[in-house]
């Protein structure tokens, strides 16, 4: 029986874990993994040399070296949807922390411990509209990034009232399916923000989104805004946010990153990056994650993958092998592959293929035992990434 490597790093749920079967090993210490499952920790591809795939517990996969992976023929997992609801479920009540002035209050009845116990409720009377807030119904709302956080955030601002807009340069279509038609969609970024009284990122980290909010962006927003950032921290110019929270153009900054500079800010309030840190989305994501892996380390399979198409097949009882071709994305692959087979007469019992634009990727299955030359052969054609040959008993 073949049984596979995997490196766990980080805290992963044991409801996910529970679910690699005899099939795999799961070791913190493990050198030279088939297989990685982790979270936020960075993940250098090229320390790995039988490295076949990294599923990522969560949605950013800004902390694994992806665009090296694709190039090595590695495959990268995220589990969209699974930690959505928790990153909502968060943002709401900051937002609300900071309009209802919790925070400030929650702290001035601590301090009442101090008061004669006869005098809290007096005391409490007199001095609470110190800590008057304001509602969050009738603002506008502006959810930059409308994937699975950003569409549910969006829907609950319109069940809290709010006047809702979107901005998503290329949105998925199952997520844009579940987006509230209350929710105004915009074209460009700077009609989405211009008027908002609340903007929140919900977007990756990548070279295109890194310093996206910065002092030309914050010039544009509406005086006083909140804006808030549950996405990644680079995707904000720290500096040009401090300086507009000076200036007053920005009203508040909330964020899951803070940093030396932002943790004692009177405008600023952060959380320790807890946006997926619930136990359902940590059973979630776990889960998910250990099933896209087992699949791929087991039958090749590919679901939720960042870098390579989705592709999914369960091997007839009859076969033995099943190789895995993995080529860059140019014409004629299928007839090449194809005729290295018949040059060997080894009959393909099925052949899949899918590619997403950069990445082709095919299973094929033999009924016998695939001759090594014949690997070597495909191994050698000029736009093959990677090949592995998959046994069954
Ligand atoms: N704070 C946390 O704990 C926490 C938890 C989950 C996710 N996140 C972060 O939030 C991000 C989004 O998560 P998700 O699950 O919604 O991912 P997702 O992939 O479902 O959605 C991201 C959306 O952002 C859009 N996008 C890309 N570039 C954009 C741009 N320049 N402007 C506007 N939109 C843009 C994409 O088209 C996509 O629709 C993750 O990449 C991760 O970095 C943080
Ligand atoms: O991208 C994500 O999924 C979040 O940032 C969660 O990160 P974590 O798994 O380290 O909490």
């Amino acid at each position: 029986m073949t049984v596979y490597r995997v490196k766990k790093i980080n805290k992963i749920a044991p409801e996910g874990l529970e679910l690699f079967t005899d099939k795999f090993i799961v070791n913190e210490d493990e050198n030279d993994p088939q297989g990685i499952i982790l979270r936020s920790s960075p993940v250098d591809v090229d320390d790995y040399p039988s490295l076949l795939a990294v599923a990522r517990a969560g949605a950013g996969t800004n902390n694994v070296n992806v665009e090296r992976a694709t190039k090595k023929g590695i495959c990268v997992f995220n589990t969209p949807g699974a930690n959505a609801n928790a990153v909502v479920d968060l943002v709401f009540p900051m937002l609300g922390v900071w309009k209802r002035n919790i925070f400030n209050g929650i702290n001035f009845c601590k301090s009442l411990t101090a008061v004669d116990p006869d005098k809290v409720d007096s005391v409490v009377e007199a001095q609470k509209s110190a800590y008057k807030g304001e509602e969050i119904a009738g603002k506008n709302l502006t959810v930059v990034g409308l994937g699975q956080i950003g569409v549910r955030l969006a829907n609950g601002g319109i069940q809290r009232l709010m006047n809702v807009k979107g901005f998503d340069p290329a949105p998925a279509l199952e997520n844009i399916h579940q987006l509230s038609p209350q929710v105004r969609v915009c074209r460009a970024l700077k009609d989405a923000v211009s008027d908002a009284d609340v903007i929140s990122l919900h977007l990756p980290l990548n070279d295109r989104t890194r310093n996206l909010v910065n002092a030309e962006f914050l010039a544009k927003v509406k005086r006083g805004a909140i804006l808030i950032n549950y996405s990644r921290a680079p995707i904000v110019d720290e500096q040009a946010v401090l300086d507009a929270l000076d200036s007053g153009q920005l009203g508040a900054f909330l964020s899951d990153f803070p940093t030396a500079k932002t943790i004692g800010h009177e405008k600023i309030l952060t959380t320790p990056h807890l946006g997926a840190s619930t136990s359902q989305s940590e059973g979630n994501c776990s889960t998910m994650a250990v099933k896209e892996l087992s699949s791929y380390l087991k039958y090749g399979n590919v679901v939720h993958s960042v870098n390579f198409p989705n592709i999914e097949s369960t091997p007839a009882d009859t076969v033995k092998n099943r190789l895995i071709v993995i080529n860059k994305d140019v014409p004629g692959m299928i007839a090449n592959v194809s005729n290295i087979f018949s040059g060997f007469n080894v009959n393909i019992v099925s052949y899949l293929n899918q590619s997403n634009g950069a990445i082709g990727y095919n299973i094929i299955d033999m009924e016998e035992t695939i001759p090594e030359e014949l690997v070597a052969k495909i191994v050698e054609l000029p736009d093959v990434i990677r090949t592995r040959v998959i046994e069954f008993a």
